[in-house]
């Protein structure tokens, strides 16, 4: 199989497609479409539409997709360096620090070289992950993404919309201290704020409680949002709309930041994967888009692990390299690629 899409929802149910893809600019009325895009929305046609599509179990993947034989992929890792990232945290810190910024969430990225088997291998391991996640994946001949991800971007059923703020991180264990850290309370409810600015317009809007998700290795801060729009939504308009949320991007969310957001990912080579929106519409019609966080992306012999933090006036350097570490072992311990 040369090019394919996968996508798991948190109730296990998965879908697989098959390359070639047909490119359309809005979601198909009958469904079976992938969103695949990049973090600056670079593709005017991100609805895939596959050859074939299979619903998938994580029991016959690896037929489906002629697993079958290929061995675990074996990557050496190199270490992070931390100058850049360094810099660009201090430049961020400083322009929240002056108001002229709130928050924004720059993207470290460790390098790895694959020194044996396949990297296809690890779609075994998302299918396999926590039932609160979705998992995600676009495989080409000689490169791709995948991982699964506990944040999704929303989920639009005729006229019902739901989303979530998910921002605030922390190790599990610490419970008490997590639950009245200001700084991580400031970091969440600066999404929940955005959320909210951005979907009132579309109709009458529910807020529940911030609660804790605790995902494979990590707890973050949870909020949902729930809209009962006033008119149909099209996810091609709702997307551009939502995305970047300051969980991956910045707020403001104006063209100055959004300028500076994008030039310290490429500073730092962040994959353009990485914070993206991905997604599938069903053939009802209910269109999932997540967050494409919590993953890998290769070329070639080249693996790619980023991981973000959001900072804001409070954060500490150490505090956030260390969070960044977390995220990072956390997808390793997901994919089962743990050394
Ligand atoms: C950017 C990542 O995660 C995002 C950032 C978080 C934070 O800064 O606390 C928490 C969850 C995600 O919204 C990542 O996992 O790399």
């Amino acid at each position: 199989m040369m090019e394919f899409a996968l996508f798991r929802l948190p109730d296990g149910r998965a879908w697989l497609g098959e390359g070639p893809f047909t490119a359309l600019a809005t979601v198909p009325a009958a469904g079976g479409a992938f969103y695949i895009n990049d973090f600056d929305l670079h593709d005017p046609k991100p609805w895939k539409v596959p050859a074939r599509l299979h619903e998938v179990t994580a029991g016959d993947l690896a037929e489906k997709t002629h697993l079958n034989g290929s061995q675990k992929p074996q990557i050496q890792w190199a270490k992070p360096a931390t100058e850049w990232f360094k810099m660009a945290f201090r430049r961020i810190r400083r322009e929240v620090q002056a108001k002229r910024l709130e928050k924004m969430v720059p993207v470290l990225t460790e390098s790895g070289t694959l020194t044996a088997g396949n990297p296809r291998r690890l779609l075994e391991a998302i299918m396999q992950a926590p039932g609160n996640m979705w998992s995600y994946a676009h495989v080409k001949e000689d490169g791709g993404f995948l991982g699964s991800t506990p944040e999704m971007l929303f989920k639009l059923q005729e006229r019902q919309l739901e989303t979530m703020a998910l921002a605030g991180t922390a190790k599990p264990g610490n419970q008490e201290g997590f639950l009245t850290d200001v700084k991580e309370i400031e970091e969440h409810e600066i999404v929940v704020r955005y959320l909210t600015q951005r979907l009132q317009a579309l109709g009458a809007m529910a807020r529940e409680p911030r609660t804790l998700c605790q995902t494979s290795g990590l707890v973050h801060f949870q909020s949902k949002l729930s809209v009962q729009l006033e008119a149909k939504a099209d996810p091609a308009q709702l997307v551009p709309l939502l995305h970047p949320t300051p969980a991956v991007g910045c707020l403001p969310r104006d063209d100055e930041a959004m300028e500076k957001l994008r030039e310290y990912r490429q500073q730092l080579k962040v994959p353009g994967f990485f914070g993206a929106p991905f997604g599938f519409a069903e053939a009802d019609g209910t269109t999932h888009i997540v967050v494409a966080i919590r993953g890998i992306c290769w070329e070639g012999n080249q693996i790619s692990l980023p991981s973000g933090c959001g900072i804001v006036g409070g954060s500490a350097f150490d505090h956030e390299w260390r969070e960044l570490r977390l995220k990072r072992e956390a997808v390793l311990r997901l994919l089962s690629l743990q050394s």
